[in-house]
């Protein structure tokens, strides 16, 4: 492992990473607003922030002094690819200064005929610490033989093809953990501390969470399902 990249991760190990990210149609959405969520992270104990957009990246970089891991959500018309689709997102990363790029690494096609060892070529030929969101096994062990840095469960159940489930894919984790040489890093629906535990004693280099931090309005919504279902009763009962 090189050692800018041996740095880097080693400040995550065993660590939490707290994914700060709101879209533009998210009531959060702002880059001030998520450093402020980085800020809040921090002081409870993450090791690293996980952030959309060089604008956010920036911010966040200003704000803490954890590791950033940067990606660019942008949708284009000729692909399903939105994380860090093409070298254009990851130049815009680059400057602005994240310290890991993570980025898309499913089978499925890029856009504008972009492809993943392209992605994996540019990132390695600028010397970035590099991290593969990954939906099934067969995609985590690809992107190690691209030299990739490090791997993210990200996507599992986000691809047609990967498992579909309300949870973590745990199984994923456990079996790219077993298989691959480099650090994998569980990221995905994981929304309590058990779950944290679980993931780490399953080989888990280190445990991203977002939305059961981050996104206030999905936490809401859960409280709220309790309440709408008592007063659902109460006026079934009157
Ligand atoms: C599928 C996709 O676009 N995931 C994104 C990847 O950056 C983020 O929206 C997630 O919040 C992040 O991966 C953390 O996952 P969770 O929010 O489930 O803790």
């Amino acid at each position: 492992m090189r050692t800018l990249t041996k740095v880097v991760l080693e400040k995550l190990h065993l660590g939490l990473i707290v994914s700060c990210q709101a879209l533009a149609d998210e009531p959060l959405h702002g880059a001030a607003m998520m450093a402020r969520m980085a800020a809040a992270a921090e002081e409870g104990g993450a090791s690293g922030i996980r952030a959309n957009g060089a604008a956010d990246v920036r911010a966040i970089k200003q704000t803490v002094s954890l590791p950033v891991i940067g990606i660019v959500k942008r949708n284009y018309p000729d692909s399903a690819v939105y994380i860090t689709p093409t070298l254009r997102e990851i130049d815009e990363l680059l400057e602005a200064g994240a310290d890991i790029i993570a980025f898309d690494a499913t089978r499925q096609s890029r856009p504008e005929n972009y492809t993943l060892e392209q992605i994996t070529a540019y990132l390695n030929a600028n010397k970035a610490v590099s991290m593969a969101d990954i939906s099934i096994l067969e995609e985590a062990l690809y992107a190690e033989s691209l030299g990739v840095s490090c791997v993210s469960t990200t996507l599992s159940g986000y691809t047609t093809y990967s498992r579909q489930q309300e949870g973590p894919n745990l199984e994923l984790l456990e079996m790219s953990a077993q298989q691959l040489k480099i650090p994998v890093i569980a990221e995905g629906r994981i929304s309590k501390p058990s779950q944290v535990e679980e993931a780490l004693d399953l080989g888990a280099y280190a445990v991203v969470v977002g939305s059961a931090i981050t996104r206030p309005q999905l936490i809401t919504r859960q409280f709220a399902a309790v309440t709408r279902k008592a007063r659902m009763k109460r006026n079934g009962d009157e």
